[in-house]
């Protein structure tokens, strides 16, 4: 079987990601023709779902050095559990994505990674996240470092109202990463020239960064995640408020980062899981299902669910 991998950003959906010619088939055999899911509506909500007890059994790791290890991670929003007890290894200097229907808990789980679930009202985290072997959850770590160590680029671009060039000396200023101007100069260019945006707004640097475009945004975004030297990106649906070429720009940085930085990214495209993504976790009604080689999942899935998923069926 094979799965159009698309290379153009204007897929953004998941259901034209498959050749319906060909049989789709599961843990290397051929499926019989499935009908259109009739059985998604009688699936269990996820408060109904009973949880599993725990296990530490990391489905499928990946070959090479480990970033971040989650062990039994489960959240629970004002006592109502959102995750079911993720056991996943991140691998280094690749990109992870995590995929699966809305609510399903993708965002929940990217929270946990740099403690942002630690600043919604009423959210608990239980189980252990660790980053090279640290307990990030630890009494010793504080939070704002830790974010410094984790980046984070949201749906929305979010710069900061103030110049291009603040937007990026922000965070190596207030963490105290330089001592001097021609410093800064130097670290602000940096981080744009891997952002891909530098060639755009060298000569004006000191303009309003609300005057860039959505996608020009995105890219500042990452620059200024980038100026404080993060070992980890984590990217929550980054492209869903671009159009294509921007897509596409921002798919090549994700490309180009990944050399430096352990990435994850949560997307709704599966085309785009395909095409920037080296691991792929499937998470479904909060728990994870199935992750593994992306090319594996997409081509080959163990799960019935990832399948049906994949294949447009539900979702
Ligand atoms: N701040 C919050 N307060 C209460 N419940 C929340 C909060 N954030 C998420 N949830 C709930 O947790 C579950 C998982 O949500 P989450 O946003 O992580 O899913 P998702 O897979 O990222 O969804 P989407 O693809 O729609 O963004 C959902 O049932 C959601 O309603």
């Amino acid at each position: 079987m094979k799965f159009r991998i698309f290379r153009s950003a204007e897929d953004q959906t998941g259901a034209g990601s498959v050749d319906p010619t060909e049989a789709p088939r599961m843990g290397g055999q051929i499926l019989p023709e499935i009908a259109p899911s009739k059985g998604a509506a009688a699936e269990p909500r996820v408060e109904d779902a009973t949880p599993r007890s725990g296990s530490a059994v990391v489905d499928n790791p990946p070959v090479g050095p480990i970033k971040i290890a989650a062990r039994d991670v489960s959240v629970f929003y004002e006592g109502k559990q959102a995750l079911y007890d993720v056991s996943l290894d991140i691998p280094d200097k690749t990109v992870t994505a995590l995929i699966g229907p809305s609510g399903c808990g993708k965002s929940t789980f990217l929270r946990t990674m740099n403690r942002m679930n630690d600043t919604i009202a009423g959210a608990k985290v239980t189980g252990r996240i660790a980053m090279d072997g640290e307990d990030i959850n630890d009494r010793s770590i504080d939070p704002v470092l830790l974010r410094a160590r984790v980046g984070m680029v949201f749906q929305r671009p979010n710069p900061f109202p103030k110049s291009i060039y603040e937007n990026v000396a922000y965070g190596p200023k207030i963490h105290g990463l330089v001592s001097s101007k021609a410093e800064m100069d130097e670290v602000v260019e940096k981080a744009l020239k891997r952002a891909g945006l530098w060639e755009e707004v060298a000569d004006r640097l000191q303009s309003s960064a609300m005057g860039l475009s959505g996608g020009q945004q995105q890219r500042l975004v990452i620059a200024r995640a980038i100026a404080v030297n993060p070992e980890v990106i984590l990217m929550d649906e980054p492209c869903s408020a671009l159009d294509p070429i921007a897509t596409a720009r921002i798919e090549e940085l994700i490309d180009e980062l990944r050399e430096r930085f352990c990435i994850v990214i949560v997307t709704h495209s599966m085309a785009q899981a395909a095409r920037v993504s080296q691991r792929t976790a499937f998470f479904h009604m909060g728990r994870l299902v199935e992750t593994g080689d992306t090319e594996d999942i997409f081509q080959n899935p163990r799960e019935r669910r990832t399948l049906d998923y994949i294949t447009g069926r539900f979702g």
